[in-house]
């Protein structure tokens, strides 16, 4: 799979913005340009909700930021880049001149990704030189959270691109999806209109409020399509008989006067003053960037979600998550640990996420475990027990836990956690976590762990091999030095 290795993003926007964080989050070098007197500010704040986001969605050990810099013209940023996302407004005039620019300043083997919502790709390119490496690539706002982009070739695109396109989103936990003809608006946001059509309509004839719309969208079907889409949905509401029964039950109604939508509602300033009042009582006084946080954590909730979807597998948009963690601990586990062995191993950095709070409002027990298994995991993947080392056969595994709970982490609060290994021989890891306060370094919890080396095929311990062991020696006789942690060899009793 080839990746992207420098990114240039022309317009730093709402959707450019979002295009700067996924790129820098995976790793990659982004140029920017964007003549806003205050882009560097703007994409500056939605990077930090990027990576507030990404400490919430994955433990998975993320690879360096990349290098974000600004550049003073647009020559200047494409130089060198290998992935140039064009994200500038929605006007044809504008982005055909943008793309011819690109066009003339880009590297030979340049793709060009443009983010337009609706333009025609043949329109894009008419005035390019070489027009067969323009594509669309159409994001889903928050592009650094939604990982689907429509991938969507014009007249003289070529294969070729398509399919380099299509394989450099995997790596950076994005989905493209090829969109087989190009027509206006797509896929995506073809069935967003028709919705948005329907719901201007509902709100002008004061059929409902905007409040109460969005109830009945997030209450509801909302819920449905994040993991099972439409068609999908309506298979499961045909009843056994499926999809079949539902178009012969529900057919009939689409030529009955429910709809609108081929009708579109005048946006004059009555409706706009309408809405537009609604929408701040809506808002109940929340920023565009509060909104953005809270509509962030849920996204990360519901990928979560998904993530455990299907007994544990990952299901749509969570799978896609799960195997992008599985290819971040496969490249980065061991390459990003850079650690003093004179002091217990700082190992896990995480957030508090909303799955993560109980109904007493604060972490609840098992994601204590989680961030300490984490831990070990972590530990393993420094000593060389990565993927490849599992799927060969050997492992280890935890047969002892024992946790103690000091203090409580609420929601949204930075945590992490450290490891003192306690004692090492050929088969046993004896180790300590504790899990801290990141902002006032207050010890929230402790964990004393017993791990046994395993041949997981033949499902019982046997000695590690000197590789792992000369590596797991070396940390625990720099901790030897250390004072025993405070709680080491408690049990759980009761004086009687
Ligand atoms: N906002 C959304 O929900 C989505 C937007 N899109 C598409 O993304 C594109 C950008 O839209 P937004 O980010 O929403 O707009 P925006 O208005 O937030 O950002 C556009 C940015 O382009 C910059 N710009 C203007 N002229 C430029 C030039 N000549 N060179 C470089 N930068 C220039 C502006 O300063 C601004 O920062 C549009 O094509 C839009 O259809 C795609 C998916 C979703
Ligand atoms: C409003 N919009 C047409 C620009 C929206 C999109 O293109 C996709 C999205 O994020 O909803």
């Amino acid at each position: 799979m080839t990746g992207i290795n420098k990114a240039a993003c022309i317009g730093g926007g709402v959707i450019g913005g979002g295009w700067i964080a996924r790129f820098l989050l995976a790793g990659i070098d982004v140029d920017v340009f964007d003549p806003h007197p205050e882009a560097s500010r703007i994409v500056g704040e939605v990077i930090a909700n990027a990576e507030k986001a990404y400490a919430m969605l994955t433990g998975a050990p993320l690879p360096p930021r990349g290098k974000l810099s600004f550049c003073k013209t647009l020559e200047e940023a494409v130089a060198g880049a290998d992935w140039i996302q064009e994200s500038v407004p929605e006007r044809l005039d504008l982005k055909r001149g943008v793309l011819t620019q690109i066009d003339a300043a880009a590297g030979p083997d340049a793709l060009i990704g443009s983010s337009t919502s609706g333009l025609l790709p043949t329109d894009l390119q008419r005035d390019m030189k070489y027009p067969e490496r323009l594509f669309v690539a159409h994001p889903y706002n928050p592009v650094y959270l939604l990982p689907l982009v429509e991938i969507v070739g014009g007249e003289k695109t070529s294969a070729a691109t398509i399919k380099a396109a299509m394989e450099r989103l995997a790596p950076i936990g994005m989905k493209g999806v090829h969109i087989a003809k190009e027509i206006e608006a797509f896929v995506g946001d073809r069935l967003l209109e028709a919705l948005w059509r329907e719901a201007l309509w509902l709100i002008h004839d004061d059929i409902c409020t905007v409040e109460t719309l969005d109830d009945v969208i997030r209450y509801s079907f909302g819920l449905r399509w994040a993991q099972m889409g439409l068609f999908q949905t309506y298979r499961i509401a045909g009843g056994e008989a499926g999809m079949r029964h539902f178009l012969a039950q529900f057919g009939p109604c689409l030529a009955w006067p429910w709809t609108k939508l081929t009708d579109v509602v005048d946006l004059d300033d009555v409706l706009i003053e309408k809405i537009g009042q609604q929408s701040d009582e809506q808002a109940a006084g929340l920023s565009i960037r509060e909104l953005e946080r809270i509509r962030d954590e849920n996204l990360v909730g519901i990928l979560q979600a998904l993530k455990g979807g299907d007994g544990g597998k990952g299901w749509g948009a969570g799978k896609l998550l799960k195997d992008f963690e599985q290819s971040l601990w496969a490249q980065g586990g061991r390459a990003a640990m850079s650690f003093d062995p004179s002091k217990p191993l700082k190992l896990v950095e995480t957030k508090v996420g909303p799955a993560w709070v109980d109904y007493n409002g604060h972490m609840t027990e098992h994601r204590y475990l989680q961030v300490f298994g984490d831990t070990s995991d972590a530990l393993l993947r420094l000593i060389g027990v990565d993927l490849a080392y599992v799927e060969a056969g050997r492992s280890y595994y935890t047969v002892e836990t024992h946790i103690r709970h000091l203090g409580e982490a609420k929601l949204g609060q930075a945590i992490h956690s450290t490891c003192q290994i306690l004692g090492v021989d050929d088969k046993r890891l004896h180790v300590f976590h504790t899990l801290y306060d990141t902002a006032t370094g207050e010890a929230l919890a402790t964990a004393e762990h017993m791990l046994l080396h395993v041949d997981s095929k033949a499902g019982k311990a046997t000695p590690a091999p000197a590789v792992i062991l000369d590596k797991v020696k070396a940390i625990a006789e720099a901790h030897a030095n250390l004072a025993a942690p405070e709680g080491v060899g408690r049990h759980v009793g009761q004086k009687r």
